[in-house]
């Protein structure tokens, strides 16, 4: 059984609009995977559906055998840890460090806990500097890493970032692949939503494509970006260096990284 599941999920909000419609997904601990679509799509509400915030009107979701409808989101969120895209809905205290303590303080973690993992949060996040600064004296993109620090000192089987690298330049990118990657290490689940194609090509091997409320692919990266119909009908675009391949016939090898088509090249002209 995968440790994170819907099944068949269906949601509407009160307005009567229906977000999500007859999605399945499944997770087991330890893997990593890219959510990607086009603004609206549904990844979001998905989303808010693994960790209890909204509840499926049809199908179930459950997270490590627990159907989400029979517990309140406080209790699954010990479980699934939700990274808001804007990090101004999330944060509410007046310093940094208080942030981060906050959740392990509400989820009773013995003292011993509580410091491990609030450390480990510190330390991959980089916020050692500004603990005792207010979140809204730093910039929007330190902000993103306090919203993560306070997810990751939960301790949460599977961590969700929405949109992470939106506002984050080269060396905030490469602190979050750092960041996911050791989540991943420890056994956790990591799940991101995003619109940053190269990052996904980059450091993702399992992407799920959404599209108008559905989920149109569940798969490899390399066959979901050199899958032109898919990427039409969800409007994604191709890697620019997938489309030069193309362009240029070299399209069987489904090359993703200037790397790859320069090894192809080379291998042509000795051909
Ligand atoms: N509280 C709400 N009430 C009514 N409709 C909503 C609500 N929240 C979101 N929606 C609508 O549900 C649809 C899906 O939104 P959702 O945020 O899940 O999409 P998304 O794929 O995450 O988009 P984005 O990439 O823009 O964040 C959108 O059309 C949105 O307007």
């Amino acid at each position: 059984m995968p440790f994170l599941e819907l099944k068949e999920v269906s949601f509407e909000y009160p307005n009567g609009f229906k977000a999500v419609d007859n999605v399945s997904l499944s997770f087991e601990l330890g893997e990593k995977a890219a959510i990607v679509g086009q603004n609206g799509a549904g990844k979001t509400t998905t989303v808010k559906l693994m960790n209890g915030l909204l509840k499926p009107d049809q199908g179930d979701v459950t997270v490590g055998g627990l159907n989400t409808k029979d517990y309140t989101t406080a209790q699954i969120s010990r479980r699934v840890g939700y990274v808001f895209q804007n990090p101004d809905d999330q944060i509410f205290h007046s310093n940094i460090i208080n942030e981060i303590k906050f959740g392990p303080k509400v989820l009773g973690f013995t003292e011993e806990e509580a410091e491990k993992w609030v450390n480990l949060a510190i330390e991959l996040t980089g916020l050692s500097d500004y603990l005792e600064e207010n979140p809204y004296n730093v910039p929007l993109s330190y902000r993103k890493f306090i919203t993560i620090a306070s997810v990751i000192a939960m301790d949460t089987d599977v961590l969700i970032f929405d949109e992470p690298t939106a506002g984050q330049d080269l060396y905030g990118v490469e602190r979050l692949t750092h960041i996911i990657n050791r989540l991943q290490a420890l056994g956790k689940t990591v799940i991101i939503i995003t619109h940053d194609m190269e990052f996904v090509i980059r450091h993702f091997t399992r992407v799920i494509v959404m599209a108008n409320k559905k989920v149109l692919a569940d798969g490899n990266c390399r066959d979901i970006f050199w899958d032109l119909n898919l990427l039409d009908k969800s409007m994604l675009k191709q890697p620019c260096i997938s489309r030069v391949a193309y362009e240029i016939g070299l399209k069987d090898a489904k090359p993703l990284f200037e790397d790859e088509v320069v090894s192809l090249l080379v291998e042509e002209s000795t051909k």
